[in-house]
């Protein structure tokens, strides 16, 4: 097992399934008590020596659709290495004019159209219950940090890619893509951006008690413009590389500050505590099974010094 000291994990999603001008240090596969994650995770090294995790979403073969993604298990795992801030990336589906394919974008709000078939909770299965706070479903703090330090990196970058912010991301079930009716009752709904991912890793890692914040890249302009083309996945991937190579600049850009503002601590602090008051009163006959489950990913509270009671 790698040492606890990788404070930042990545989720890479469509077309980006490794970072470049990282050291691989260790490949993991930590085997978590909601199974193993989608892809063996890489612990890599910045130049600095600095850590960080990293996960291919659909695993690195895009072998995983969107809806059997196995979200608990990637967000325990990263949780086990000590990872403290996830930096997930996604392509997504344009719902406004303004936001170009190949526009970046860092939403703070989501609406949940997924169908309740993906497991959405570390608690679901076991006899604690548990109500996480989800008003504002991205951590503020990360999202603040990354829309100064994003933009700057696309500055850098010099492709003019744009970065939208303050927006509202479509999570739907898929595998198949929206209806021009559906995609046009979307933007009525005030969503900006859609994808198929977002949910339920942003629930997960709240409840994991860690800091979530997504890059969106904008691929396609999904289904509701009247008079062009629906979207297809040939229009996605065509989009994808250009997407993958900025990404990817933007992960070397900024991991090593990010790094530095985890340690430091503020842009953890909305997270850190917050499912204290979020847990039910326990069960003074509550099984030994699920507290060693739940430990995993919350130790403050369900292991040997836990405080919830
Ligand atoms: C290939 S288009 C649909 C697919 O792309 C996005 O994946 P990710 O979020 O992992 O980049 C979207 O959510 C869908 O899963
Ligand atoms: N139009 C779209 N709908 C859902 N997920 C997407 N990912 C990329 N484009 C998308």
């Amino acid at each position: 097992m790698a040492s606890r000291d990788v404070l930042i994990g990545v989720i890479g999603g469509t077309g980006l399934y490794h970072l470049d001008n990282l050291t691989l240090i260790q490949t993991v596969n930590p085997e978590t008590p909601w199974g193993s994650p989608s892809s063996p995770i890489a612990i890599c090294s910045l130049k600095s020596g600095t850590k960080v995790a990293f996960i291919a979403r659909h695993g690195r073969h895009h072998n995983i659709s969107p809806s059997v993604v196995p979200s608990r298990a990637n967000i325990a795992a990263l949780k086990s290495l000590g990872v403290r801030a996830i930096l997930a990336f996604s392509s997504v589906g344009s719902l406004r004019e303004e936001i170009v394919p190949g526009h970046f974008a860092i939403p703070t709000q989501i609406i949940d159209r997924t169908k309740g078939i993906r497991p959405a909770s570390f608690f679901e299965g076991t006899g604690v219950v548990a109500h996480a706070t989800f008003g504002e479903p991205f951590s503020i703090k990360l999202v603040r940090w990354l829309e100064v330090e994003v933009e700057k990196a696309l500055k850098a970058h010099g492709n003019n890619v744009v970065l939208h912010k303050d927006k509202c991301i479509i999570c739907m079930e898929g595998p198949q893509f929206s209806t021009r009716a559906e995609s046009m009752m979307y933007r009525g709904w005030g969503g900006d951006l859609i994808n198929m991912s977002v949910l339920p890793e942003a629930k997960l890692a709240r409840e994991a008690e860690v800091s979530y914040a997504l890059i969106a890249t904008a691929t396609d302009y999904d289904s509701w413009r009247p008079h062009s083309e629906v979207v297809t996945a040939t229009q996605v991937i065509q989009t994808l590389r250009a997407n993958a190579d900025t990404a990817k600049f933007v992960a070397a850009s900024i991991l090593e500050d990010l790094h530095i503002a985890a340690l430091q601590g503020d842009i953890l602090s909305e997270e850190r505590g917050s499912m204290k008051y979020s847990i039910m009163p326990r069960d003074a006959n509550e099984s030994e099974e699920d507290t060693k489950r739940l430990a995993f990913i919350l130790p403050e509270y369900f292991g040997p010094n836990g405080l919830a009671d």
